[in-house]
């Protein structure tokens, strides 16, 4: 049994995660949310805790991090809209704590990820890639943090940077598709738990890869096995693959 401080525990995946912590047999050592709403003390919650979850939002990151440090305890983040100084910040935070950071803490889009960088490298540059993704009209960032991890995933499949490919929507005269891109499209409405579709298209032929969440039971179970898995490792970024062996 562990011990697990939920950081955005009010929030519809903080809700989802104390179900999951119970199911699991794990204790709810507390929940924080935002500051302004009198949502608790990262570092208080830290010290009480054997691991953190936090699926809050990026402006709250830097403060987990540090209270996770501080305490010394492990830390999952779930949280998405992560930008490239919010990956600094936990590259920087995981030379002294266990950090897991994941887009998507489901088994079905881990595998899918799998899939994804495989046909990637397999068909070459005449597919062109396309990422779909749709979610519920509460959802804040764009595109989805698994969609960029998928996208992440089909460039190194390709053995190139996303930075470098990704086309984020596209709108008026565009022009042609530039070849070798990764095109995103974000659909946003109704309580959608989360969809997103890989579609490889060439001449004449196509191949698309899907997962559809139907709750976030799914995303808040592979949290809470990130969490275990994270607890007792040495410091280091982590990611899912390494929780599921995949
Ligand atoms: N990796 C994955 O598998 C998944 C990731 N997510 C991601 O998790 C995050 C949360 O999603 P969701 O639960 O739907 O969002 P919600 O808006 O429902 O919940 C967010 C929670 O975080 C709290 N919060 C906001 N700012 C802070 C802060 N500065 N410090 C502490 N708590 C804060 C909010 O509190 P308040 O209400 O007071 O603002 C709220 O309780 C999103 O980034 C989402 O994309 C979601 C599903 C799966
Ligand atoms: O905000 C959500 O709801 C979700 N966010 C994650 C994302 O950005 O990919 C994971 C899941 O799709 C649900």
């Amino acid at each position: 049994m562990a011990r697990i401080g939920i950081i955005g525990s009010a929030g519809r995946m903080g809700n989802a995660l104390q179900a999951a912590v119970a199911a699991a047999g794990h204790e709810f050592a507390g929940g924080i949310d935002r500051p302004e709403n009198g949502g608790g003390d990262p570092l208080a919650l830290a010290q009480t805790s054997d691991v953190l979850v936090d699926f809050s939002a990026p402006g709250a990151l830097e403060f987990n991090l540090d209270a996770a440090i501080h305490a010394g305890v492990p830390i999952v983040i779930g949280t998405t809209g992560l930008e490239e100084r919010h990956h600094w910040l936990i590259d920087s935070a995981a030379v002294s704590i266990p950090v897991l950071q994941t887009g998507n803490t489901s088994l079905g889009v881990t595998l899918l990820a799998h899939l994804v960088q495989e046909a990637a490298q397999r068909l070459g540059e005449d597919w062109d890639i396309e990422i779909v993704e749709t979610h519920h009209r509460m959802k804040v960032d764009a595109p989805s943090g698994t969609a960029l991890l998928l996208g992440e995933a089909a460039a190194r499949g390709r053995g190139v940077h996303l930075a470098d490919e990704a086309v984020r929507g596209r709108d008026g005269i565009t022009g042609a598709r530039k070849a070798g891109t990764i095109g995103f499209a974000a659909l946003r409405g109704g309580s959608v738990a989360g969809d997103h579709s890989v579609h490889f298209l060439a001449d004449n032929e196509r191949l698309t890869f899907s997962h559809l969440a139907e709750n976030r039971g799914i995303f808040a179970r592979g949290a809470i096995r990130a969490a275990e898995w994270v607890i007792g490792k040495a410091p280091g970024r982590y990611t899912m693959p390494e929780v599921l062996g995949l």
